[in-house]
């Protein structure tokens, strides 16, 4: 008799991630695996993949377990790994709700990034502090089609490069990824945000994922299109002492992105649990084949 592996399926302004809970960091995902439940046709679908495992049981997470129960082991839909997902950090405090394991309110949440404080509202939204964003200094330029624009680099624990645009149709296809210079700013490739303006402090952008495609929303994307259009604007609580907050329209829904004096950067918005079932064991040992 095949065995099955549970699942959920979750989004977060439609971030979309296939779920595996498996406190004892026992289910064997190999990049291959995840790629094969990221399939939109042959598998599941989704952008990523959140792995769902007491930090205890994870050799990436041993030394934050006294800080933080869980460990967030974060997979993009191509199997690669990547060191944030701010999206998924309240997919995943929503799926630690939805399980009984913590309640409304405060709780911690490991992650490749470090451990991240996590607020579960009343009214449904997951706050995430996101840490400071880095802004490492040096020209880069990103390119879609026959046109190119300088981009800011903005480092959210992973690596992104924000262009401002008059018109976000003009990204064109962002599904392969838009190629940038110069190739030492991102060794390990870059997620790019295309960013226009909607009002004060108040914009919308488009994203190609490193490891993903054109998604419909990225967290870390949010925040560091937030800092670089503050930069750009003139604008930095370190200097002034007071917070700003950027609202940030991607395609999949809106988030709210709030920088302090400190430099830590806050993310609200939605986190929903869509639908819970079961991975057949002998799919996917023959979808590995
Ligand atoms: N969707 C995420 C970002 C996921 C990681 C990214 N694709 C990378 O490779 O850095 C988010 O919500 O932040």
């Amino acid at each position: 008799m095949s065995t099955r592996i549970a699942f959920l399926k979750g989004h977060g302004t439609e971030n979309d991630f296939v779920i595996v809970p498996d406190p004892e960091n026992a289910v064997d995902l190999s990049p291959a695996a995840v790629a094969a439940l990221c399939d939109r046709r042959a598998g599941i679908g989704g952008d990523g993949l959140l792995h769902v495992v007491r930090s205890a049981a994870h050799p990436e997470a041993k030394a934050m377990a006294s800080e933080a129960e869980w460990f967030m082991d974060y997979r993009n839909g191509d199997g690669s790994i990547a060191e944030m997902c701010g999206n998924g950090v309240r997919v995943f405090a929503r799926y630690l709700q939805h399980a009984g394991h913590v309640g409304e309110g405060d709780l911690a949440v490991a992650t490749r990034g470090g451990v991240k404080a996590v607020h579960i509202a009343k009214d449904g939204d997951v706050t995430v502090g996101m840490g400071r964003a880095r802004l490492p200094e040096g020209e880069v330029t990103v390119s879609v089609g026959e046109r190119s624009w300088p981009a800011r680099n903005v480092n959210m624990g992973n690596p992104h490069a924000v262009a401002f645009v008059d018109d976000l149709a003009h990204a064109g296809d962002l599904f392969t990824p838009p190629p940038f210079t110069p190739a030492a700013a991102y060794p390990d490739g870059v997620n790019v945000e295309f960013v226009a303006d909607r009002g004060p402090r108040h914009v919308a952008l488009r994203v190609h994922e490193r490891g993903v495609g054109e998604t419909r929303s990225c967290g870390t994307g949010a925040c560091a299109v937030a800092v670089a259009t503050a930069r750009r604007d003139g604008a930095d609580p370190a200097v002034t002492g007071t917070p700003v907050t950027y609202t940030v329209d991607l395609p999949g829904g809106r988030l709210l992105i709030t920088e302090h004096p400190d430099g830590q950067i806050e993310m609200t918005g939605p986190a929903v649990i869509v639908a819970t079932g079961e991975i057949e064991a002998d799919w996917l040992e023959n979808a590995l084949r």
